[in-house]
């Protein structure tokens, strides 16, 4: 019986294929396995490069190019195209083995040929971009002389970024990363380390090739499976990890670790990895904690946990919880209820203390409860003396002791008031939820794994941390600070987490193409983000593999019109094929959420609010906050004005204080690129009157 591999590649492919020609794909292919090697009808290609080449028909019009090793069964699908342009592409590529990782490689032999002989024609003086690796490093790096001889007439990062399309992708990463300034180590310690000698490999042996290459090659044992990797391309993740993924997801560490990167990188997938590696080795019932911050994640993260756990024991080990959702049960006990303040109720709450005080007009009710928040709780602070001693960095207004003093007993009397009536925030009942877990002996969970880790606040952070036991593998963190959107900036070493030799950053996006990806990056360029850690955050390095679209940015001179252009861009897509699910629009406001819907609505394409609730047969409109944790394959980010984006109201203003003014800013612009970076393949900017002044136009 024939074997079956699909290169990776392909799946980004086909999904762009009508829906009839990808389920004559799956149709041919499911039967495919079942064929015996002499009853397939693969066309040997004529000239090819690679004599290996196959194709495969699938319609009268479309044609599999299928890479039909000289011996054994192991047949992989490359590529789909209609006739004449699969056989065009199949004589070109040439499969070879990398000789430093014995994993397999694709590149287009004939435009590396062509490359070749016009560089050598063209004398270029300026410094080669690889002038300070020898040509030994470069072999071990798995650089073969075909590649080499190319990428050494190479002085830009455009020329090697064009090369991406015809070279070897493993060879090509190793040659980005020695660009981007990584030493010949570090490239070296970020391949996939070879499962045998290299002495071993055969380059002979497209076979073992494969078998060694899962980055590059799903094999798939049965018709199943292959249904289910076309079904759901995009789960990869399940599959397959990078390396670096693997040993953050299933290495051993022996305290909290975590794992970073920019939007993309595949943190999620991590840290569901990750739970599951616990869930394997622990017994206990929900000793395995699944938390974040951001409202809509744990129900979608605990739906591709299953995806990736299908044993039901095993289920039952994680729990996956809201962090305010965890400490309200540790408060209640799971049974009872707490009664909340609502947000509209907590600025006359704290009017009723400035009154009863007689407090001077500048400590207003906004100010106090950023003091309380800000200051008092993020700092752990209990009694005056403590709050006279306490740094308030972060807070621009700077105030006297007499002063504090007076704050003090503002705050005091306003969460005595709170106890009194027996009323919670969700502040309150974290530090309660804290308080019990410090007097008391029982750990609830064995280990925690905090997703979106930057949008924690440092109480958060204490009721993790006193939630489960100290030791190896106790905590482990997945986030990234240009993504903060809420207002807590910690760091973890005051908090009692140390991370120190125990962070991984994740380079490679696997959703966004790098053009979507080189613009949303201009959105934060010059921003100073922390790491959480005492240190600055980077995102050196960071980049895609796959090519697209520009992004498009369009002016309007009304919401009208915007609106109007709105509704053609969703019809392009639709046209194209995304099915409206896969299509997300953006918005800063709930009210501009609320006008899309209707006028998409108006035009008969089906859409609905993300807030309410949204089916996989409609185009999805939220605020920006609500697109954390989203991505689609197009994105409409609308009503990026520059009265809009930034809202006023998000922005202390600046005479009033400084630092928080430009903390607001850079909160917003993150949010900007949050929404930009959760399209997959095209991403359309919009405003009407004036642009955003965070849009780069
Ligand atoms: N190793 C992988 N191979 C293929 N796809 C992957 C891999 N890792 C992650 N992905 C895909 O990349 C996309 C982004 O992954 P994920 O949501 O985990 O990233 P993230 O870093 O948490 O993103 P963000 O910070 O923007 O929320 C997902 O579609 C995921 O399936």
């Amino acid at each position: 019986m024939a074997r079956l591999g699909v290169y990776r590649d392909f799946f980004r492919h086909f999904l762009k294929l009508e829906k009839s020609v990808q389920d004559q794909v799956i149709e041919v292919f499911s039967k495919f396995q079942e064929a015996t090697h002499a009853g397939l009808h693969l066309e040997p290609v004529a000239n090819a490069r690679d004599p290996r080449m196959r194709t495969i028909r699938i319609t009268l019009f479309w044609r599999g190019v299928v890479l039909a090793p000289d011996k054994g069964d192991l047949y992989v699908l490359l590529n789909v195209l209609p006739h004449d342009e699969a056989y065009e592409w199949a004589k070109r590529r040439h499969i070879t083995v990398n000789a430093a990782t014995g994993v397999i490689e694709l590149r287009d032999l004939v435009t590396l040929e062509e490359q070749t002989a016009s560089a050598a024609a063209f004398t270029d003086t300026s410094t080669p971009l690889f002038a300070n690796v020898n040509d030994a490093d470069m072999e071990r790096l798995g650089i073969d002389r075909q590649v080499l001889d190319l990428a050494r007439t190479f002085n830009s990062d455009d020329q090697l970024d064009k090369a991406q399309a015809f070279f070897p992708k493993q060879q090509h990463d190793v040659l980005v990363g020695l660009a981007s300034g990584m030493t010949v180590d570090e490239v070296w310690a970020s391949l996939p380390a070879p499962s045998i000698e290299t002495s071993q490999f055969d380059p002979e042996d497209v076979v073992a090739a494969v078998e060694r290459s899962p980055e590059q090659v799903l094999l798939v044992s049965g018709p199943a499976e292959l249904m289910a990797a076309f079904a759901k391309p995009f789960a990869f993740w399940r599959i397959y990890l990078h390396p670096t993924q693997y040993d953050a997801a299933y290495g051993s560490f022996s305290g909290p670790a975590r794992v970073t990167g920019g939007p993309g990188t595949g943190k999620t997938v991590v840290a569901l990895h990750r739970a599951k590696h616990l869930a394997t080795d622990s017994s206990d019932e929900k000793s395995v904690l699944v938390t974040t911050f951001i409202r809509t994640l744990p129900s979608t993260m605990e739906d591709a946990l299953r995806q990736l756990v299908d044993d039901e024991d095993m289920m039952r080990r994680v729990e996956v919880r809201h962090v305010d959702a965890v400490a309200y049960r540790l408060v209640t006990g799971g049974t009872g209820n707490l009664a909340l303040l609502r947000p509209e109720d907590e600025k006359p709450r704290w009017t009723r203390v400035i009154r009863s005080l007689g407090l001077p007009s500048r400590f207003d009710e906004a100010f106090l409860s950023h003091e309380w928040r800000e200051v008092i709780l993020t700092q752990d602070i209990n009694s005056l003396e403590e709050y006279q001693q306490a740094p308030r960095p972060g807070r621009g207004r700077a105030v006297g002791h007499l002063q504090k003093a007076q704050i003090w007993d503002a705050i005091s009397v306003f969460t005595d008031a709170l106890r009194a009536d027996s009323v919670w925030t969700y502040e309150t009942i974290c530090l309660e939820a804290t308080r019990l877990l410090r007097d008391g002996e029982r750990k609830p969970y064995k280990h925690v794994i905090v997703d979106e880790a930057q949008d924690l606040s440092p109480w958060h952070w204490r009721l993790l941390r006193a939630a489960s036991v100290h030791g190896p593998n106790d905590l482990f963190l997945a986030g990234d600070t240009h993504q903060r959107i809420y207002d807590y900036r910690v760091s973890l070493k005051k908090l009692g987490i140390d991370i120190t030799g125990r962070s991984t950053r994740l380079k490679i996006n696997y959703r966004t193409t790098a053009e979507i990806l080189g613009w949303s990056l201009v959105l934060l360029r010059g921003e100073r983000l922390d790491d959480m850690n005492g240190g600055l955050d980077t995102l050196a390095g960071y980049r895609s593999e796959v090519h697209g679209a520009e992004p498009s940015l369009y002016g309007f001179p009304t919401q009208h019109a915007e609106l109007e252009a709105l509704v053609e861009t969703v019809r392009r897509w639709t046209d194209q094929g995304v099915a409206p699910g896969q299509i997300g629009v953006a918005v800063r406001s709930n009210m501009l959420a609320d006008q899309a819907v209707a006028k998409l609505k108006a035009a008969s394409i089906p859409a609905a609010a993300l807030a309410k609730k949204h089916t996989d047969s409609e185009v999805g409109v939220g605020t920006m906050h609500r697109m954390k944790g989203m991505e689609f394959r197009c994105v409409a980010v609308i009503g990026v004005g520059e009265h809009a984006v930034p809202p006023s109201s998000a922005i202390t203003p600046a005479e009033e204080d400084l630092i928080a003014h430009n903390q607001d800013l850079q909160q917003e612009r993150c949010l900007l690129f949050v929404a930009c970076t959760r399209a997959r393949e095209e991403l359309a900017v919009s405003w009407h009157g004036n642009p955003s002044t965070f849009l780069p136009v």
